[in-house]
């Protein structure tokens, strides 16, 4: 269609050049005349040829080489791909250009402060310096399973949580100095006995790595806590309590669940396969630190949860599945409890709570069955029409209403 157009334009040009020869005819020789008629075909001939390099069949492998070389870099990285195979039969090789390899930019060395006020030394890096971003995107990039050596803290309070806990800290991320100085004591020592490194670094980066809509201004990477807690000593000995959490998908949910057992305290809380990530970010704040105070196992699958309970009391251990849904506790049988009725309790107890959509799973009433008539559904009365509680709230109900049971039972 583009030929022509473009034959079109050049008929008209010849036939105006042969107009404009017929009325110069009288001045001009014959051969003038011809030799106009010439050159038009001449440029006519050019063009054609010229339109035909135009319009040849370029490769697509050639084209984005030249306009979007960042594509052409990414196929190379995902050679697994599917090639537009439908573009390249058509395509004629293009012949690969070498490039000289482009020298590494040279980055000016970091600066190190020795800032004499807060009596701290730390690095000072640039808008967007890969460090940090190296730093952070190894550990929310690892997979869950490898996750368990370190995690993202945010905010002045939960940081300081963390460290009066014991963890380690590895880095320290600041954007203002009075920020820092709300920690200087605690950092100080950070930094003496665990080597932590310490990076100044732009607002605007703070703000693309927190999880949070107002960045607290303080970032910090820990070593995650082992999952048997850490050793330090609790003012509060542990009651014989493990929470089994059963699809808890809502990370903040999950973090204010622990809190609650932090705060308890029980021995240890499980974390089902299914349920979210303890560890991520919004779970940590829900949390509040609790996380750092108790020992908790994640990711644990049915078949394994046997092998959390402790041995020297497994046989006398009682289940007991918080219910709100009463077809389920009549369908399944067993015995259902009032929580505030709960007068049995064992030398170990378990209480599992369900998930925020569905509830409490059918491993979690097979799991139960395990132990027999030591195994109960229990239940909060709620008034008529309204179904459930908030899965946090109904937890903190029956675990308090279980630690008085508990302490009374240690005090007779
Ligand atoms: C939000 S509820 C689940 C609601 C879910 N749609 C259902 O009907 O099963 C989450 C969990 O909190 C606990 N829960 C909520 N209300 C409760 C109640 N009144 N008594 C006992 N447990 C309750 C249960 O473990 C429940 O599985």
């Amino acid at each position: 269609m583009f030929y022509n157009v473009v034959r079109r334009a050049i008929q008209t040009h010849i036939k105006n050049v042969n107009k404009f020869q017929i009325v110069r005819l009288s001045s001009s020789s014959p051969g003038g005349v011809k030799d106009d008629i010439k050159d038009a075909l001449d440029i006519e001939a050019n063009l054609f040829d010229n339109s035909m390099v135009q319009h040849q069949p370029v490769s697509t492998r050639e084209a984005l080489r030249k306009h979007k070389p960042t594509l052409i870099s990414k196929q190379k990285r995902e050679p697994n791909k599917k090639k537009d195979t439908a573009a390249d039969t058509t395509a004629t090789p293009a012949p690969v250009k070498k490039t000289a390899p482009v020298p590494p930019v040279k980055r000016a060395p970091t600066p190190l402060i020795k800032d004499s006020e807060l009596n701290l030394e730390f690095l000072r890096l640039t808008l967007q310096d890969p460090l940090m971003s190296t730093l952070l995107t190894e550990v929310r990039s690892r997979k869950r399973h490898d996750k368990n050596k370190q995690i993202i803290v945010e905010g002045r309070r939960l940081i300081q949580e963390a460290l009066q806990s014991g963890l380690k800290m590895l880095s320290l991320f600041f954007s203002q100095k009075d920020q820092l100085a709300l920690l200087r004591d605690q950092v100080a020592q950070a930094q003496q006995e665990q080597n932590t490194k310490i990076y100044k670094v732009p607002q605007h980066d703070l703000k693309t790595w927190s999880s949070l809509v107002t960045p607290p201004g303080l970032l910090a990477i820990f070593e995650r806590p082992p999952p048997q807690g850490l050793q330090q000593r609790q003012d509060t000995d542990p009651l014989p309590i493990t929470v089994v959490c059963d699809n808890i998908r809502e990370p903040n949910n999950l973090g204010s669940i622990i809190r609650t057992c932090a705060a308890v305290p029980c021995s240890q809380v499980v974390v089902t396969h299914g349920c979210c990530d303890p560890w991520e970010s919004k779970a940590l704040r829900g949390g509040c630190g609790g996380q750092f105070r108790l020992p908790i196992h994640d990711d644990v699958t049915w078949e394994q949860l046997p092998l959390h309970i402790p041995a020297e009391v497994a046989d006398t251990c009682h289940v007991f599945i918080a219910e709100n849904n009463p077809s389920k506790t009549a369908k399944r049988a067993g015995r259902t409890v009032d929580y505030a009725e709960l007068d049995q309790t064992g030398a170990h107890n378990v209480l599992i709570i369900g998930g925020e959509s569905h509830g409490v799973s059918d491993d979690a009433y097979s799991f139960m069955k395990l132990v027999g008539d030591r195994g109960k559904c229990v239940y909060i009365p709620l008034a008529a029409g309204i179904d459930s509680l908030n899965v946090a709230s109904a937890l903190t109900l029956i675990l308090f209403e279980l630690r008085k049971k508990l302490i009374n039972k240690t005090n007779d």
